[in-house]
């Protein structure tokens, strides 16, 4: 069998009485796109604020591939190569985006405290940014300031930064959030072209895009797994009907 890019194994997590992640085992292959879905504090950005690392399961175990990562720093975990993105923009708004990603790498490649050693190698860590930025369809705005780019564009900024990390595995947490109706599947098209070495595990409320852009889906309700298959059994299976499609989110 093979390994998974990421799993989990029977994670628990509770912040006093409130139990947000219930006995959670999930598992993304390598180069699958996963979408997870449920409502309004199912647990879906607590089980990715866990499986980063930014809080500590109560008891479970999270493998990247092969390795034991429960017990990592995030920053330890990035570096192996889980990645993930936040809802909420974190841009450096007058920086243009080849040099907010051209930054990113010189970070991955140790050379921001050592600018002067490593001169030579900006121009391959430009290049290197630039390809990022081709790649997410942002080429033609490399060296525009942050705050003239569309939201959407933002978003995919975002995603280049983390992209500037070499992932194996991303994680993007509403990568959508803000995005206009009409740029939100100009931007999840752009994600599912990313490379198929990296595993993409995303948050989203639009079930159009979900449907149309995850392989697989997992649904989260009350911090457990109600269930997870093709968008076509969640579609039609009656109990994400009722709790979530019916129900609690617009
Ligand atoms: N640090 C914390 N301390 C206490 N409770 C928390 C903390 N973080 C999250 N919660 C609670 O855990 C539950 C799950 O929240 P979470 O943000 O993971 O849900 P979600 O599924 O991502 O929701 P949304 O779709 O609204 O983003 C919520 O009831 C939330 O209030």
């Amino acid at each position: 069998m093979t390994v998974p890019a990421l799993a989990t194994r029977n994670i628990n997590k509770r912040f006093g009485q409130l139990v947000v992640a219930r006995d959670i085992s999930i598992s993304v292959p390598r180069g699958e796109r996963y979408a997870l879905i449920g409502p309004n504090g199912a647990g879906k950005t607590t089980l990715i604020n866990l499986m980063t690392g930014m809080i500590t399961p109560d008891s479970g175990q999270i493998m990247l591939g092969e390795t034991d990562i429960t017990h990592l720093k995030p920053d330890q975990r990035v570096k192996r190569g889980l990645v993930r993105t936040f809802q909420i923009n974190t841009l450096f708004p007058n920086l243009s985006a080849l040099e907010s990603v051209t930054l990113a790498i010189c970070e991955r490649n140790k050379e921001a405290g050592t600018w002067w050693k490593a001169l030579p190698s900006y121009r391959n860590d430009a290049d290197e940014a630039y390809e990022i930025l081709k790649s997410l369809r942002l080429g033609d705005h490399a060296y525009r300031p942050t705050r003239e780019l569309a939201y959407g564009q933002q978003r995919l900024l975002e995603i280049a930064l983390a992209l500037a990390s070499k992932p194996q595995v991303l994680l993007l947490d509403e990568p959508a959030a803000g995005v206009p109706p009409e740029e939100s599947a100009e931007l999840f098209s752009v994600i599912a072209e990313l490379s198929k070495d990296i595993s993409v595990l995303f948050i989203e409320h639009d079930m159009n895009v979900v449907f149309r852009f995850a392989s697989r889906i997992i649904v989260m309700v009350g911090g457990a797994i109600l269930l997870e298959g093709t968008p076509k059994e969640i579609s039609t299976d009656p109990r994400v009907r009722e709790v979530y499609l019916g129900g609690a989110h617009p």
